[in-house]
């Protein structure tokens, strides 16, 4: 049984015509990684594969369940969302921020236990944050409200992670080890979906691919069989030189 699989789906971008119908099935243990160039639709999908967007038409499924049918407490024990630069409504400090991870956890008015705090501290320690916790998330840097926002995610423990460019302002070091986390938690039997505009990390660490292309057109399934030069090229609109290293295929954009 697929953690997350959709029907025919659809996403709504306003003005635009309908796109390949999407019926995924992303399941238990699964890393899938999103490509596309900028503005065709990756932020959309993962909102709307969140919840926080409608569909234009079919559906998404957690489980058995439609999405549609649950209230958010349930989904927020499922899915956990790391967005593209979040935006912090509030001022709060790292460890409160981490804490909010397990609000779904709680009952409603009930205050954060003990286990919540050490669950809070341990997931900043992984992303090797914790040093940060008494820190407002308002004065960090980039790449450090990222792994701030990724902990947060982890103290939450959801069984599927859906994450909008999660490397993002992230330095090399931190990009392989956020992967490397996001490998591990599918290796675990939960699943990772994420968007990702590095082809070689999503080439590494993904095993399914989703390719968006800017005429509507998608195509999905396990990594060796998406990466196909002409096809690559044709997504980016970009000359590539496919190279090999360390078993693998790594593309590298053509000068000039
Ligand atoms: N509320 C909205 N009203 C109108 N158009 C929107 C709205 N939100 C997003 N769009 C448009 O929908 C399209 C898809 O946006 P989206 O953010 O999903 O793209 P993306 O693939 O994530 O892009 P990027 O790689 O630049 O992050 C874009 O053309 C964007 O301008």
């Amino acid at each position: 049984m697929p953690d997350l699989n959709t029907e025919q789906l659809i996403i709504d971008i306003p003005g635009r015509a309908d796109s390949t119908a999407l019926s995924l099935q992303v399941g238990a243990g699964e890393t899938w990684g999103v490509l596309g160039p900028n503005g065709v639709g990756k932020t959309t999908l993962l909102h709307t594969l969140a919840g926080l967007r409608k569909p234009r038409k079919g559906r998404v499924k957690l489980g058995t369940a439609a999405l549609a049918s649950l209230g958010r407490r349930t989904i927020a024990r499922r899915l956990g969302v790391v967005f593209q630069d979040q935006q912090d409504g509030f001022p709060a400090t790292v460890l409160e921020t981490a804490l909010v991870g397990r609000h779904p956890w709680l009952s409603p008015w009930q205050m954060e236990t003990a286990e919540d705090e050490r669950l809070a501290r341990q997931a900043l320690e992984t992303l090797g944050v914790d040093h940060l916790s008494g820190r407002l998330v308002n004065t960090l840097s980039g790449g450090e409200r990222q792994r701030v926002a990724i902990a947060t995610v982890l103290a939450q423990s959801p069984d599927t992670w859906l994450l909008d460019e999660p490397t993002n302002h992230l330095d090399l070091h931190h990009q392989v080890a956020v992967l490397q986390l996001l490998s591990e938690q599918a290796r675990s039997g939960r699943s990772v979906f994420m968007c990702l505009h590095d082809l070689n990390l999503a080439a590494r660490w993904c095993d399914h691919l989703l390719l968006l292309y800017p005429n509507g057109e998608a195509c999905w399934g396990p990594t060796e069989t998406m990466l196909i030069p002409s096809a690559l090229e044709r997504l980016y609109d970009q000359k590539l030189i496919t190279v090999e290293a360390d078993g693998a295929p790594v593309f590298v954009p053509v000068r000039g």
